[in-house]
């Protein structure tokens, strides 16, 4: 089967510094692959490059087969690939729906001109609506973003990445921050979106990611040191040495 998303021999440096390494995986379609390591191995730079959020220096990406590598972020947004954006890029001060609906008029490549004509459009709202019901928040509609608590406003930014139309999500550590209930609700809401999308996900969460994961790799001074599923990664020795340790015991 073609991977929905193969990248090969990616490289980016920051000055002397190799962030990402030769990094080859493939994520195949339906798959949650997750991306683990340890701080500062280089696991959103990587999220940043497969975006095109960062120019990579070398390597290749291809996502169903398209190679993807010098296309811009709103063009891999266009063919199906996003980021579920950090909390910061929420809009505070609009409503959790037109936050979303924002969304799919973008997708729908109209123009952010009109910003107030999007509070009263069926059709976007609908598709927001539909967004917002996958990951319960419908209820929450009609309040202010900026009124949402942390875990709620995890759920929105998955929402808008939703709402872009994607298939291959990429997340990066959707669980920080939140308590073992905000935790546990997002986790679960992973599992249930596993169903109908892709997704690539980094998280420092071990106990979430061994519970999610179909297939991992793990990223050690930007180069990938093992990747296949999660029993045989927890296993392999040169992963311990470097990583999980006792945490995997
Ligand atoms: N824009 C940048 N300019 C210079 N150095 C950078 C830049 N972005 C990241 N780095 C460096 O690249 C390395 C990897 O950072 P990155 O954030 O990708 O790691 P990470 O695995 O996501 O870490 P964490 O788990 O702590 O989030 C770090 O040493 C960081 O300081």
């Amino acid at each position: 089967m073609t991977p929905l998303l193969s990248v090969r021999h990616l490289r980016k440096s920051y000055g002397a510094l190799a962030v990402t390494d030769d990094v080859s995986l493939d994520v195949a379609p339906g798959e949650l692959h997750a991306i683990i390591g340890p701080n500062g191995a280089g696991k959103t730079t990587l999220i940043h490059q497969l975006s095109g959020a960062a120019r990579s220096d070398g390597g290749e990406i291809r996502l169903a087969g398209e190679n993807i590598t010098r296309l811009g972020m709103v063009a891999r947004v266009r063919r199906g690939l996003a980021r579920s954006f950090q909390i910061t890029s929420l809009l505070d001060g609009f409503s959790v729906l037109d936050n979303v609906a924002l969304a799919v008029q973008a997708r729908s490549g109209s123009s952010f001109r009109f910003l107030r004509p999007v509070a009263g459009d069926r059709r976007l709202n609908g598709e927001a609506m539909a967004a917002l019901d996958r990951v319960g928040l419908a209820d929450r509609a009609g309040r202010r973003a900026g009124s949402l608590s942390h875990g709620e406003k995890r759920q929105l930014e998955l929402a808008v990445a939703l709402a872009t139309g994607a298939r291959l999500l990429l997340l990066d550590e959707p669980l920080a921050g939140t308590g073992p209930e905000e935790s546990a609700r997002l986790v679960g809401l992973l599992r249930d979106l596993k169903a109908t999308h892709t997704l690539v996900l980094i998280e420092h969460d071990m106990a979430a990611v061994f519970a999610l994961a179909d297939r991992m790799s793990v990223l050690v001074y930007g180069r990938v040191i093992a990747s296949g599923p999660p029993d045989a990664v927890r296993a392999d020795p040169a992963v311990r040495a470097a990583y999980l340790g006792e945490e995997a015991a």
